[in-house]
């Protein structure tokens, strides 16, 4: 599991190691200076011979980058040093002058041969800046990004952000101000919730962490992201005395006239993953759905887990009537559900936690104004957190709120940030297929969920990182359809749990 820790806690964490002379700073730019070289290495077949400009800030962080730069130009590497602050770290500046790098003010000619460089040193800062860029951490980077537009994509450098892509705000993700995007952020001691809270995560590349010994073990997890064990862990594997009312039975109402094709995606997706998957909807839509899947059971009866909404439209009242129905029986049997695209629209006003809503920021926005909050789209964007907890506080649900870095969370639970697809997923139907997953998950674990609801959250951050893993399974690199991905869900699990 990857755990995000704020700012404060870092720094409390590194305060004993400080005292007692641990030289985290070398480790950090040992670290620095291997990444370096390694993308070196991939960018341009060696390491001698290469450029590297480092954005120098004032603090500890531009004394990374700079320390890094100096142990880059030892092994030949032609590196220039930029200031983008009001001073420069003292013995960070001594290293540098000892290899012959001279500290360049950051002026337009300095700036132009940065984008011309194989690779860029984001230190500009850390952990410790407070708030958007400024002065000439801020100059340096506009610049920079100007200089940038005049090359051509191909020729332009690798970014390695230092901590942090500068300019983030580190302990809630947000992008207030400029900051150069990374293709690759090499982070001491552990992850920070920017790194993984959008829209801050989308700039900060790759994401490694530097281990140096802290001690975090107080700290509590900001943020947290389900690796390949953990979604194994949740994942629970058929036993022999195991049937299928046992596995889990998936209750699905989706699809309608005009988008029938939702329901197939959706139970396409969860049937190979629970015992069984019942399905509620008008006859054509039946049909399509049992042209694909023979084996899916058309009617009522009885569920470990209800899927609600996907393919359903916010203003058709025949349909949400039935979902109305369908979800105001399962919340009285407190069973789990997975309340989906139109189904949104007449959930009740409370639900326990064991109720999973999966919006887009769009209908995060829907929602939250349906329940008198002022709040459009982009506002959802530009803080998805921050909505997603306000929608968690109103409803009581656990919310999975959709997008490239998908997040999920809880009343009460850790927030759980996954980002394991690709662009390519972001196609018609990806939705449906999600839905099907996190409506398996919590069907084959009803029992649990039913016990401690507060499991919906890692079990619905555990579906998308299934979704995701398959769309990157089914595009290979390229591109995909929605049904692509519902096809691969089984084989992708099945990796999931051998690995
Ligand atoms: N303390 C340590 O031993 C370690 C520190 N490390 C590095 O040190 C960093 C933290 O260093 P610092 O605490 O010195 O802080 P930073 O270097 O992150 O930033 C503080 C400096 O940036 C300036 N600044 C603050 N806010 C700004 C803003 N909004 N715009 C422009 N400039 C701004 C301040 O004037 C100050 O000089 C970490 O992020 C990490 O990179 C790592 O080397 C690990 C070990
Ligand atoms: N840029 C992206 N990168 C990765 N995943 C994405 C991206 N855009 C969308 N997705 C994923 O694709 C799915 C889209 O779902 P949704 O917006 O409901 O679409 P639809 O209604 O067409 O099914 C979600 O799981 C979302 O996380
Ligand atoms: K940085």
């Amino acid at each position: 599991m990857l755990i995000a820790r704020r700012a404060r806690d870092v720094t409390a964490a590194e305060a004993p190691l400080l005292a007692a002379g641990v030289p985290l700073m070398a480790t950090a730019v040992r670290a620095l200076g291997t990444a370096v070289a390694g993308l070196l290495r991939q960018r341009c077949g060696r390491v001698v011979g290469t450029s590297v400009a480092v954005l120098v800030g004032s603090g500890d962080n531009g004394a990374d980058a700079l320390l890094a730069g100096a142990e880059l130009a030892r092994r030949g590497v032609a590196v220039i040093a930029i200031r983008a602050g009001s001073r420069v770290h003292d013995g960070a500046a001594r290293a540098a002058h000892r290899t012959g790098i001279t500290l360049l003010a950051p002026g337009a000619a300095a700036l132009a041969r940065a984008a011309r460089c194989d690779v860029v040193l984001d230190g500009v800062t850390g952990i410790g800046a407070d708030g958007p860029l400024r002065g000439a951490g801020l100059d340096v980077v506009v610049g920079l990004l100007a200089a940038l537009e005049a090359v051509p994509r191909p020729d332009r450098p690798l970014v390695v952000a230092v901590d942090v892509p500068s300019g983030i705000g580190v302990d809630d993700g947000t992008v207030a101000g400029p900051v150069l995007g990374a293709d690759r952020t090499i982070t001491m001691g552990t992850a920070k919730p920017g790194l993984l809270l959008p829209p801050a995560a989308l700039l900060a590349g790759e994401v490694d962490v530097v281990d140096l010994g802290l001690d975090l073990a107080g700290a509590e997890p900001a943020v947290v992201r389900l690796e390949r064990a953990d979604v194994a862990r949740l994942w629970p594997v058929p036993g022999p005395t195991d049937h299928k009312y046992t596995r889990g039975v998936l209750g699905v109402v989706a699809g309608s006239t005009g988008y029938p094709g939702a329901a197939v995606l959706a139970t396409s997706a969860a049937a190979p993953l629970v015992g069984m998957v019942r399905f509620l909807g008008p006859d054509t839509v039946v049909d399509a759905v049992l042209a694909r899947h023979p084996e899916v059971v058309h009617g009522d009866g009885r569920a470990q887990a209800w899927l609600v909404g996907p393919g359903i439209g916010v203003d058709d009242g025949e349909r949400l009537a039935q979902v109305r129905e369908v979800l105001e029986r399962a919340v009285a049997h407190g069973l789990p559900a997975v309340v989906d695209a139109g189904a949104l629209e007449v959930l009740p006003e409370r639900v326990g936690a064991q109720v999973v809503l999966t919006p887009h920021a769009g209908e995060l926005a829907r929602l939250l104004g349906a329940r008198g909050e002022d709040v459009a789209r982009e506002d959802v964007e530009a803080r998805p957190l921050a909505h997603l907890r306000r929608a968690v506080a109103l409803t009581g649900a656990t919310v999975l709120l959709k997008g490239a870095v998908t997040l999920v969370a809880g009343p009460g639970t850790a927030v759980h940030s996954q980002a394991d697809g690709t662009a390519w997923l972001a196609t018609a139907g990806a939705g449906d297929v999600l839905a099907g997953v996190v409506g398996a998950a919590l069907a084959v674990r009803s029992d649990d969920v039913v016990a401690e609801p507060g499991l919906a959250a890692p079990l619905a951050a555990a579906a998308a990182a299934v979704h995701g893993r398959a769309a990157r399974r089914a595009s290979g690199g390229g591109p995909i359809v929605a049904g692509d991905v519902a096809r691969a869900v089984a084989a992708t699990l099945a990796e999931v749990l051998r690995d």
